[in-house]
């Protein structure tokens, strides 16, 4: 009869690592299964520290997509941003249903570990405000946390002063012969976007004749996929944060509910939302 032994020798899997790499050496295991270190005796630190340490990854590579589509939208390649995009809003779900595991953290088993945490925050995730900034919600006082660390504040300033993906989004439009204002496509990247009657009229353009316009058509759909993902994790966080501490100030100094509700309020794409009324 087949045993769990028997079958791992006649598959002829490969046992022996002594001399070769293994799936831990591949995936530097021992590194990142080191790096939780609980501060409290509190049984629920672990997975606060490895809820944060998974979505700071998964960040990682949400990073990586956005970056690399914002790369293929500046030199016109659309198909492999659509793919990048879409692989974007997959890791935002993804970031989305994490918060189901952590909502099981109740008020006191957070406040065993609240203690611990000092004044650190995620407030301070620098990878964080990277996918901010890319999204196009500028704020030059974000950059000011990162301010101690010179490799990540210039990361986090790289993304400060380039386009987002909004503003490449409009310059492609530019260039495929839909008017879009001339500041809209050179302007200071570091201020916040404004929304306009001219580039709703622009897309219009292009909902009105899908067909004419199938990729620009595709994009905007692609960026509304990824804003209504990035909406669902706005919520999921204020709503996660009220069950968990109420309306105690954060850890960051900012209100906390309150502070997190206004960012509720922060529309990344607006002329993509506002030009379903007109359809
Ligand atoms: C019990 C769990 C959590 C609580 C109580 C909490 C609380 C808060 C509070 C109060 C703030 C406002 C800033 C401050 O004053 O501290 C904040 C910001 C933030 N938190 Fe959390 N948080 C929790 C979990 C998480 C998780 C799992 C993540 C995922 C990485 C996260 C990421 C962030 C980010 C990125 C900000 C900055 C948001 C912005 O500036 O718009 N938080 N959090
Ligand atoms: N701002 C949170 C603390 C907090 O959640 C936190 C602390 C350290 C590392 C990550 C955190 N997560 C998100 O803000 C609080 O006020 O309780």
């Amino acid at each position: 009869m087949a045993t769990p032994e028997t079958i791992v020798h006649t598959e002829k899997a490969q046992l022996d690592f002594s001399r070769s790499m293994s799936y831990g050496d591949y995936l530097h295991l021992d590194q990142i299964l080191n790096a939780q270190r609980p501060l409290s005796p509190a049984h629920d630190e672990m997975l606060f520290i490895i809820q944060h340490q998974t979505s700071e990854l998964w960040m990682k590579l949400l990073l990586t997509e956005l970056g690399s589509a914002l790369g293929d939208l500046r030199e016109d390649r659309l198909p492999p941003a659509f793919k990048k995009l879409t692989r974007a809003s997959r890791i935002m779900e993804q970031l989305v249903h994490a918060w189901d595991v952590l909502a099981t953290m109740t008020p006191p088993e957070y406040s065993a570990i609240r203690p611990f945490l000092g004044p650190s925050s995620g407030f301070q995730s620098f990878q964080y405000r990277c996918i901010e900034f890319a999204l196009g919600n500028k704020n030059a006082a974000m950059l000011t946390p990162h301010a101690h660390h010179p490799e990540r504040l210039a990361m986090v300033q790289s993304f400060f002063e380039a386009p987002s993906l909004y503003d490449e989004s409009l310059r492609l439009l530019a260039r495929q012969g839909i008017p879009v204002p001339q500041n809209y496509l050179e302007r200071d990247w570091t201020k916040p976007y404004e929304a306009s009657a001219e580039v709703e009229a622009a897309w219009l353009s292009v909902y009105r004749a899908p067909e004419q316009h199938w990729d620009l058509y595709q994009l905007a759909e692609k960026l509304t996929d990824l804003e209504d993902a990035f909406r669902l994790w706005r919520f999921r966080h204020v709503t996660t944060v009220e069950r968990v501490i109420g309306f105690k100030r954060g850890t960051g100094g900012t209100g906390g509910v309150s502070y997190l509700r206004k960012m509720l309020d922060v529309v990344l794409f607006p002329e993509l939302w506002t030009l379903r009324t007109d359809l």
